[in-house]
């Protein structure tokens, strides 16, 4: 079945990420005729893009285009939405869940923007809002890919992948956000798109500390490097294809977010190497840096597959404060000598 383009979208989150894909997909289409309505959790972020079209605490001065409205009322911007795109930090998902699963149409499409492992049941998202949703796997669909928020507010060109094991329904959601600034591939491997997601964050983490510990180039390309190696393995035990690795989800958001200075997750790490502590690096950063909370669901994760995973492993390690991050980089080197594979 060939659907028509979505008239209007909802955006569950006006986070930094929720507000900059609410803007390509307002600014996606040759008319830009696209509704977009965004949730906020607060009256005053709402009350800000309705009235100046900015959302300063997160995206600076930014001018959002006039096809996006904002508000607190969940049941308002879901009335009869088909397609309803969630931006929450990943531990508050399933809660939010039970309170909008009423108001989301039989019909609709979701798509996780989220980049999370859940603590506790090591579910990605896209099995939490299948589990919590009831809707058909065809049904939900993911975003991920080499996306900086705050690059592409400023309309800085990028590449993404939208992955839904129906081809179909990933074409449509691609078309829906595509912009002259923004570039959407399609995939049908959603569990390698979103493991890439998940785990860039947490090598993320460890090329920060070695960062923080003013550790070169030399460092962070081995890090990398041997970091995409285990998530490679983490995906591919799970099911996922080998070859979304080295796509844009995969090695894309890994080079972009381990090399950014405007990511969290490599920002939390350079504080860790600097010598803050978790929970000084925590009181500091007033956005989601995702591989704090899921590097041990991941780790858990590899336990249970019995897949080696020596950087999150250590990564871990230095969370729990059974590493410090002076020891990172010894441990990571000393362990025994093996084939590159
Ligand atoms: N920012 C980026 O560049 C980027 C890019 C790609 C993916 N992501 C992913 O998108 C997701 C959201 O990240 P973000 O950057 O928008 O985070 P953010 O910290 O900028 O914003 C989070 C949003 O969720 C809301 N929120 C916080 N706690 C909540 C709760 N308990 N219940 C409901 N809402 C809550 C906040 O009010 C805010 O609107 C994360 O999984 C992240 O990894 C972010
Ligand atoms: O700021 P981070 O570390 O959450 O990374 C943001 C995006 O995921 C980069 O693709």
């Amino acid at each position: 079945m060939t659907r028509r383009p979505p008239a209007v979208v909802a955006v569950l989150g006006s986070g930094s990420w929720g507000t900059t894909f609410a803007k390509v997909l307002a600014d996606a289409g040759e008319s830009a005729d696209t509704q977009v309505r965004l949730w906020a959790r607060r009256g005053e972020i709402a009350d800000e893009i309705n009235t100046h079209h900015t959302n300063s605490r997160y995206l600076a001065e930014t001018v959002l285009p006039d096809n996006i409205s904002c508000s607190t009322d969940t049941a308002a911007v879901l009335d009869g939405v088909e397609l309803v795109v969630i931006a929450v930090p990943a531990q508050s998902l399933r809660s939010q869940l039970s309170a909008w699963k009423p108001l989301i149409s039989p019909d609709a499409v979701v798509v996780s923007l989220m980049k999370g492992l859940e603590v506790g049941t090591d579910a990605r998202m896209s099995q939490v809002l299948a589990e919590e949703l009831g809707l058909p796997e065809d049904r939900i669909a993911v975003v991920s890919g080499p996306n900086l928020a705050m690059e592409i507010a400023r309309c800085e060109p990028t590449a993404s992948v939208v992955a839904c094991p129906d081809a179909e329904v990933a074409t449509w959601i691609a078309a829906a956000c595509t912009a002259t600034y923004f570039r959407p591939y399609t995939n049908t491997d959603v569990v390698g798109v979103e493991i890439g997601g998940i785990v860039k964050n947490v090598i993320a983490l460890a090329v920060g500390i070695c960062e923080g510990k003013q550790m070169g180039d030399n460092t962070k390309a081995s890090v990398i490097t041997r970091g995409l190696t285990e998530t490679t393995r983490l995906a591919v035990a799970l099911g996922g294809e080998p070859e979304t690795m080295s796509g844009l989800a995969g090695m894309g958001d890994l080079i972009a977010t381990c090399s950014s200075a405007l990511s969290r997750n490599h920002t939390a790490g350079r504080l860790l190497g600097q010598g803050l502590s978790l929970d000084e690096v925590t009181a500091h950063m007033n956005q989601t840096a995702e591989g704090i909370k899921s590097a041990q669901a991941v780790l858990d994760l590899a336990h249970q597959l019995k897949v080696y995973m020596p950087i999150t492993d250590s990564v871990v390690a230095v969370l729990q404060g059974n590493l410090s991050v002076h020891d990172l980089g010894p441990r990571l080197l000393a362990r025994e000598l093996k084939s590159e594979g």
